[in-house]
């Protein structure tokens, strides 16, 4: 589950039929005690689904009997997800997204155009009945200025607008079909979007693609070796969790370090969702990463990194040797953060680097001056934060650490030995003015 996604506490479904009327015939009270409505009735959950679209995004909806009617909790997690990569690592004014895939529903442009007021979208399907519905459902909520939707075709290239536009993207999007055939879809064990005993309306062409969801992403992921830098982020949700070492296979394959895997919960559900880029901007560890044990080995490399120091005897005194280091270095400039989300905390400075003059074989002049092709980019932006905390509660032990955070860079070797060489000098600098307990 997404931490920002208010569903994660289940409705209140009497409240939400009081809200919503159409809702109240579809209500009942299980043994339990909890007022519920019947997973397994698609006019339930079709019901449910206009219900929060209309309260919580004052969006109308229309679906059809026989395409997938989507789940608002589920779908939302993606484009919460996607909202902290955008806040993290695009700058520009308009945020410009293909959703691919779109559906009937357009669920995905719609809720994200009515919770990010900047955001644009071009919207495709193969699907002719889909497109239909997916047209009148932007223009019944008047998007059509905002949400471009095109019907492509299933043997064309899978990222079509990318390909014919003149405009650059900030990320692609996508909830593919993630079964390679109907005994495929049976087998499933992650056959469950509203739980295991629930009715799923999906078409084959919305269920089923050859080779599955794996092949339907390494195709983007193609495509994107040509378009590259067209967009920044090209990213999908996937269905089955073993469809993921396959894909970082590739990107390894293709030296594509810089990509992001996250997971989420919904209920009884269970998805993932990928996404690379080739552009030097980094995404924080809680975005880009996640714990599951299965997955440790396949996770990209870290870009949040602690730096300890046990003796230090406050933050303030930590920070200060900090700005203190950070000045002998040259090529380096500091500037308050830029507030970013999560890191918009007092003592979170912006580093710039132009090169690397830091590292042994740079201070012996062995190294050739690494800077940015564009002379305009630095080598290495991150962001340091000093934090401090009780290590023991019975003792009340102050610890401090300086938290590191790769933004933006081509060469991790230059974000990491930047941290180590900073935290070598800061912990000379706390010995030296007897700064450590
Ligand atoms: C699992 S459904 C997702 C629908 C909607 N985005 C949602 O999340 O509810 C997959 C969608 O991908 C569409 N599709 C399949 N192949 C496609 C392709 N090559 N290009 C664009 N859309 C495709 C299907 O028609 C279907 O609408």
């Amino acid at each position: 589950m997404h931490p920002r996604n208010p569903y994660n506490k289940p409705p209140d479904f009497t409240e939400l039929a009081r809200r919503y009327p159409p809702l109240r015939p579809y209500v009942f009270i299980n043994h339990t005690g909890s007022s519920t409505i019947n997973f397994k009735s698609l006019p339930a959950q079709k019901c449910l689904t206009e219900a929060l679209f209309r309260l919580d995004y004052g969006l109308s909806l229309t679906l059809p009997d026989d395409r997938l009617c989507p789940p608002v909790p589920n779908r939302l997690n993606y484009v919460l997800w996607l909202q902290d990569i955008v806040k993290f690592t695009c700058g520009s004014a308009t945020v410009r997204g293909l959703d691919i895939g779109t559906g009937a529903s357009a669920i995905y442009p719609l809720l994200a155009c009515s919770i990010e007021h900047t955001w644009n979208f071009v919207a495709t399907d193969i699907d002719e009945r889909s497109v239909q519905f997916a047209k009148q459902n932007v223009s019944q909520n008047s998007m059509d200025n905002r949400i471009f939707v095109e019907r492509v075709q299933a043997d064309g290239p899978i990222l079509q607008p990318l390909h014919t536009s003149l405009m650059n993207f900030d990320f692609t999007m996508c909830n593919p079909p993630f079964y390679s055939s109907a005994e495929d879809v049976s087998r499933s064990a992650e056959f469950k979007e509203f739980g295991p005993n629930a009715v799923c309306s999906g078409a084959e062409v919305e269920m089923i693609t050859p080779g599955g969801e794996t092949s339907f992403v390494a195709r983007i992921f193609s495509e994107s070796l040509q378009l590259r830098t067209k967009c920044r982020w090209y990213t999908s949700m996937l269905g089955k969790m073993s469809s993921i070492p396959d894909l970082v296979s590739l990107f390894r394959e293709h030296s594509v370090d810089n990509y992001v895997i996250t997971e989420f919960v919904q209920g009884q559900t269970r998805r993932w969702a990928i996404g690379w880029s080739f552009q030097d901007a980094r995404v924080p560890d809680t975005f880009a990463r996640v714990s599951n044990p299965t997955l440790r080995n396949i996770m990209p490399s870290r870009n949040t990194l602690h730096h300890a120091f046990p003796g230090a005897r406050s933050a303030n005194i930590l920070a200060s040797a900090l700005r203190n280091v950070l000045v002998l270095i040259s090529g380096v400039t500091v500037t308050s953060s830029a507030t970013p989300a999560i890191y918009d905390h007092s003592s979170t400075i912006l580093v710039h680097a132009r090169s690397n003059t830091w590292s042994r074989a740079a201070r012996r002049g062995k190294l050739q001056e690494t800077v940015c092709a564009d002379q305009d980019l630095p080598v290495l932006r991150c962001s340091v934060e000093c934090r401090q905390h009780s290590s023991s509660y019975t003792s009340g032990d102050i610890a401090c650490e300086l938290l590191f955070t790769w933004v933006e860079g081509k060469d991790r070797l230059i974000f990491e030995s930047f941290t180590s060489h900073v935290s070598h000098k800061i912990t000379s600098s706390l010995k030296e003015f007897g700064d450590v307990k």
